[in-house]
């Protein structure tokens, strides 16, 4: 039979969704491009290696057969930022005529694109969608209430909506792709600089003005980038920004705590705000960015942590509104 949707990407993030979505009785295909690691899944019928402790339930099949998953009309596309060209340019085939929602939050390297621009660009006429907002994988998989934004342009987005959402899973429309989109990429480039701020022993107080300065910065620079207002206030951008800079369950924070703290971080784990504070400040202006800029040349080396913290206090002072 037909799935309802598919699940490209069996990362924490896509199996949670795949598991949230099955228990909400819908018909959930996994792909994982590893046959091994499908394999292992199915047998499991848990992701041991990112998503330990959530059982699959019925109505969620495991493939590393991307032409099975890709047979509903609905395609989650769940890897990080940097990959998502090539599993569109490997799999465009399939994936022309069906809804893509980006799961990935980030900025393209190189080109400076969202995830909804890299797949028109790959898949010309692709029919885009965003869900994005505060979410720990753990959470979604545990049937913790969650409540996300889907954006959508143009029709169909409240048939999405009722496909996507469930009894846990609470999804607000939205239209504002582009800024759903700047909002879920930036608010890691500020959970690194919060994990910094903490882990080196900066204090709350610092970490709370850099929240909300970083969310100035958000701001200046989404708007810039035809983002409106009001979608940065929501969950895709505000919401997501207080809880990935406030936990350490978040894989940005975390980096940015090791770094604070001069230890070497886990490279082994997703940590999208990396390269995206890379994308951003390759050609930005540090007046207009500066916490995005500071953090790229801290993860790169330029400066030391000493004077990341003296260069950015020692700007001139400025009208808060400004
Ligand atoms: N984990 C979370 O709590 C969470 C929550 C919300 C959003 N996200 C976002 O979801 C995206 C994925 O994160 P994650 O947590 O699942 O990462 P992850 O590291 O757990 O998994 C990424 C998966 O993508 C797969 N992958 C990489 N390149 C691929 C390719 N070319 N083709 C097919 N598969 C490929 C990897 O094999 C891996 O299974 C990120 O953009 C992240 O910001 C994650
Ligand atoms: O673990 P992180 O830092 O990638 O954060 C996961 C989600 O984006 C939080 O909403």
């Amino acid at each position: 039979m037909r799935p309802d949707i598919g699940v490209l990407g069996a990362g924490a993030f896509g199996t949670a969704l795949a598991i949230a979505l099955a228990q909400a009785g819908k018909r959930v295909v996994l792909w994982a491009r590893d046959v091994e690691q499908a394999a292992a899944m199915a047998a499991a019928r848990e992701n041991v290696a990112r998503l330990p402790g959530a059982a699959f339930p019925d109505g969620l099949d495991v493939t590393a057969d991307v032409a099975m998953a890709a047979q509903a009309p609905v395609l989650l596309l769940a890897v990080p930022t940097q990959t998502l060209r090539g599993l569109a340019g490997a799999h465009a085939a399939f994936l022309a005529d069906r809804r893509l929602v980006a799961c990935c939050k980030g900025v393209e390297l190189g080109t400076g694109l969202l995830p909804t621009q890299v797949l028109g660009q790959v898949i010309p006429g692709a029919q885009t969608a965003v869900l994005t907002g505060p979410s720990f994988a753990a959470d979604i998989a545990r049937g913790k209430p969650t409540a996300l934004t889907l954006a959508v342009e143009g029709a169909g987005g409240e048939a999405l909506q009722a496909a996507l959402a469930s009894h846990n899973l609470r999804l607000y429309l939205a239209h504002d792709v582009v800024g759903a989109q700047w909002g879920g990429a930036l608010k890691n480039v500020i959970a690194i600089a919060a994990g910094v701020v903490l882990g080196a022993g900066f204090g709350e107080s610092a970490r709370a003005a850099l929240m909300t300065r970083g969310f100035a910065e958000i701001g200046r620079l989404a708007q810039s980038r035809g983002a409106q207002a009001e979608t940065l206030w929501g969950l895709s951008g505000f919401g997501d920004l207080v809880l990935t800079c406030t936990s350490d369950k978040s894989r940005n924070f975390r980096h940015g705590q090791a770094i604070g703290r001069g230890e070497a971080p886990d490279l082994t784990q997703t940590v999208e705000g990396v390269m995206t504070a890379h994308a951003i400040a390759q050609d930005a202006d540090p007046d207009m960015l500066p916490v995005t800029c500071m953090v790229s040349a801290l993860l790169r080396e330029q400066v030391s942590l000493e004077q990341a913290k003296d260069l950015l206090l020692s700007r001139p002072l400025r009208n808060e509104r400004g």
